[in-house]
């Protein structure tokens, strides 16, 4: 397949890239390097610079079999404080890549949601079913677009796959011994900054809210693999389909009969660690001390957040390899330590 990959430049876009490669598909990148950089997008891959806003629709034409989705901003706490911006390049960006799409006549979009979208779940784990009570813009802006893209389908028959992740982590192994991982900067994730601790690049870390209703009372969280959550991209991607007007390549009145719709899944490992057990098994999997502190509760932040991955498994075949903490955290690891050297 001839695909765009719009966020491209950034962790999880440059690893579902590669496997993309490997897999034997055409990528163009299209990313504005807000966040992203432009050595995570591999050698020989076509890369357009700008916003998804707007030259997705220079980029798309009917030659596209689909477009993958990373192009966001992320952060759940930065969102509370600027709620504007994460409307205008997630929804806002969202819908302009949907037009474009539209009138190029491309039938097929892979979308990273999240589990920001549940919030506090009435049950863990949580099911794709679950009450959807985002707790901050992020998740709603992501849940904003999971229901654009429901009633895109429903109108013009394309086929779209939400793929809900929780908490991505860990770094790719390429084939050739090369690792890809998180470089964010400035860092906001749990796990790299640990890491950062203990590399000895930062004194300590604070851990937010030590008085959540979870067993010792730091937030839950579900860590997946990169590399398996990578896979299930392509995973999705072999069980799309969808009709098109033979003539023209083009999806333009609603089609009773399409065989794309909507489809949404939630893809984490099953089991919720909290943010002290992360901090304990960094130091475990390092060998160096890892200091923290409890500091107040970042705003936004939801108690437990675990998910069941079964409909993914059912529907697609998903089943993660990688799913061990201490395996992440070793990949993370050695993955920072490549790049510190
Ligand atoms: N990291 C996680 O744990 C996690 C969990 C759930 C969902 N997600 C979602 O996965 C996607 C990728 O996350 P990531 O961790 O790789 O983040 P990232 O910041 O590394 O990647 C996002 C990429 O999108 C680009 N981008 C942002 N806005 C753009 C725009 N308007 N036009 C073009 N490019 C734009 C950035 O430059 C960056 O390269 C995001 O949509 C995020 O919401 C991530
Ligand atoms: O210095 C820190 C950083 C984080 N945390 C806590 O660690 C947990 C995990 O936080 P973080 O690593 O920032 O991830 P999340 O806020 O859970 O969000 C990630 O995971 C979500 C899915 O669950 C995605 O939607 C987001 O894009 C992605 O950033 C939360 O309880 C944070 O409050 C700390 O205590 N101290």
């Amino acid at each position: 397949m001839k695909l765009l990959v719009a966020g491209g430049a950034g962790y999880i876009g440059g690893v579902v890239t590669r496997l993309l490669l490997d897999a034997g598909h055409e990528v163009v990148v299209l990313d504005d390097l807000s966040t992203g950089r432009r050595d995570s997008v591999p050698d020989g891959v076509r890369f357009v610079q700008g916003r998804v806003h707007d030259v997705a629709a220079e980029v798309l034409d009917s030659s596209f079999d689909g477009v993958l989705h990373f192009a966001a901003f992320i952060e759940a706490g930065e969102s509370v404080k600027h709620p504007e911006k994460y409307w205008e390049n997630n929804l806002v960006g969202s819908l302009r890549l949907l037009d474009a799409m539209r009138s190029a006549g491309v039938r097929k979009i892979v979308f990273s949601s999240t589990a920001g979208v549940y919030g506090d779940p009435d049950q863990l784990p949580i099911v794709e079913t679950a009450a959807a009570r985002p707790p901050n813009p992020y998740g709603a802006s992501k849940l904003a677009v999971d229901l654009a893209l429901s009633g895109e389908a429903t109108a013009y028959g394309i086929a779209a796959v939400s793929l809900r992740y929780f908490n991505v982590a860990g770094a790719h192994r390429c084939p050739d011994g090369t690792m890809v991982g998180e470089r964010h900067d400035p860092e906001s994730h749990l796990i790299p900054i640990a890491l950062q601790v203990a590399a000895g690049k930062r004194d300590g870390l604070q851990l937010y809210g030590g008085d959540y209703p979870t067993p010792d009372g730091t937030c839950l969280r579900d860590y997946i693999h990169i590399t398996d959550l990578a896979r299930a991209h392509l995973l999705a991607l072999s069980t799309m389909d969808c009709d098109a007007d033979p003539a023209t390549g083009r999806l333009t009145v609603p089609r009773e009969s399409a065989t794309g719709g909507h489809r949404i899944y939630n893809l984490g490992s099953g089991t919720g660690f909290s943010n002290r057990e992360v901090v304990e098994v960094t130091r475990s999997v390092t060998g160096r001390p890892v200091p923290f502190e409890i500091a107040p509760r970042r705003a936004g932040d939801p108690a437990s957040l675990v998910a069941s991955s079964e409909k993914a498994r059912v529907e697609l075949g998903w089943v993660p390899q990688r799913p061990s903490l201490p395996d992440i955290v070793s990949d993370a690891w050695e993955f920072y330590r490549r790049e510190l050297h």
